[in-house]
């Protein structure tokens, strides 16, 4: 092998990511050329309609896994938390790099938090777990969607659209962007979305001789807490269009994994967690599903779901 091809969305978080990996692969492999192949994925081109009405995840993920297949690349760099949780045939994750900061930011020109925003602020958010928790806790304020790029997002807040929006925090630090961050919400506020701030690498299952080369990106803390959120996740039919928080942490070799569902109108938010040594990673997201589901958790999603495709 001389050269590794990595495809990667093109917007300026995900080439930062692409060429995070490029620059590790370099380090450790100095004979080996990496190159980066930019692509427009169907998650790029559609903005003007909430994600999660146009089928979510899948949308970012799939025109790479069409160059891996035809060997135009050999990984693809995604952000774990757009990736479906269940991969299509013929395709693996060969590594999970160590997480950024997995909290949603609060950023604003005119508040310092959540708490400061007066009653009929407008809030800006795409994700319904974000909106979801947002109404639950402060019903006084307005959610209105917001789509784009980062970049995109900040530029319509800074129009005066919107008097605050959340954002993942690890994407405004990648982006060098943590000076807008006016709070960091601590999960018990917004839990954060399975995966959210670490990478995955994907590959072609086949491929023995690039997962060799991306085992030591792999970060096995990392790795076992997106785990456990991703069986939660795949547990409760993995999809974006229901709002779903799962955020493990790991203490003394033990995952501590909490989640929710809950109603995108904040009416219901049922939570559970448990804790397994991390050997336990996918069967502790099975457990704390188990507990969604004896709360309702499948009535639940099947609602929101049929309300959705009204
Ligand atoms: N849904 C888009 C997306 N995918 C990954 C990130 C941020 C970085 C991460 O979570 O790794 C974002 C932006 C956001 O949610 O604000």
């Amino acid at each position: 092998m001389k050269k590794l091809v990595i495809a990667s969305r093109e917007s300026r978080l995900a080439l930062w990511q692409a060429e995070h990996v490029k620059a590790r692969l370099e380090a450790l492999y100095p004979e080996l050329t990496v190159e980066i192949l930019g692509m427009t994925t169907q998650g790029d081109q559609i903005l003007d309609k909430t994600l999660s009405k146009i089928g979510g995840k899948g949308l970012f993920v799939k025109e790479l896994e069409t160059a891996l297949a035809d060997g135009r690349a050999d990984l693809a760099v995604h952000s774990i938390k757009d990736v479906p949780m269940t991969l299509p045939d013929g395709f693996a994750l060969a590594a999970i790099s160590e997480r950024e900061d997995p909290r949603d930011a609060f950023v604003s020109n005119n508040y310092a938090s959540l708490a400061e925003l007066p009653a009929g602020s407008v809030v800006g958010t795409s994700s319904l777990r974000r909106e979801a928790q947002l109404r639950a806790l402060y019903p006084q304020l307005t959610v209105k969607p917001l789509r784009g790029n980062v970049q995109t997002r900040l530029a319509k807040l800074d129009n005066g659209d919107y008097d605050a929006i959340i954002l993942a925090a690890a994407g405004l630090k990648r982006l060098e962007l943590s000076e807008r961050i006016r709070a960091e919400l601590d999960p018990a506020e917004s839990l954060p979305a399975a995966g959210q701030g670490a990478l995955g690498i994907e590959i072609r299952a086949d491929r023995a001789d690039v997962a060799e080369r991306l085992a030591p990106l792999n970060h096995p803390d990392t790795a076992a807490c997106v785990a456990a959120e991703r069986s939660l996740a795949r547990e409760l039919g993995g999809s974006c269009q229901v709002p779903l928080g799962a955020y493990a942490t790991l203490a003394d070799r033990a995952l501590t994994l909490r989640a929710l569902v809950a109603h995108p109108d904040g009416s219901v938010v049922l939570r559970a967690e448990a804790i397994a040594p991390i050997e336990y990673a996918d069967a502790l997201g099975r457990v704390v599903a188990k507990k969604l589901i004896d709360q309702g958790a499948l009535p639940l999603i099947a609602a929101v779901l049929a309300e959705g495709t009204r």
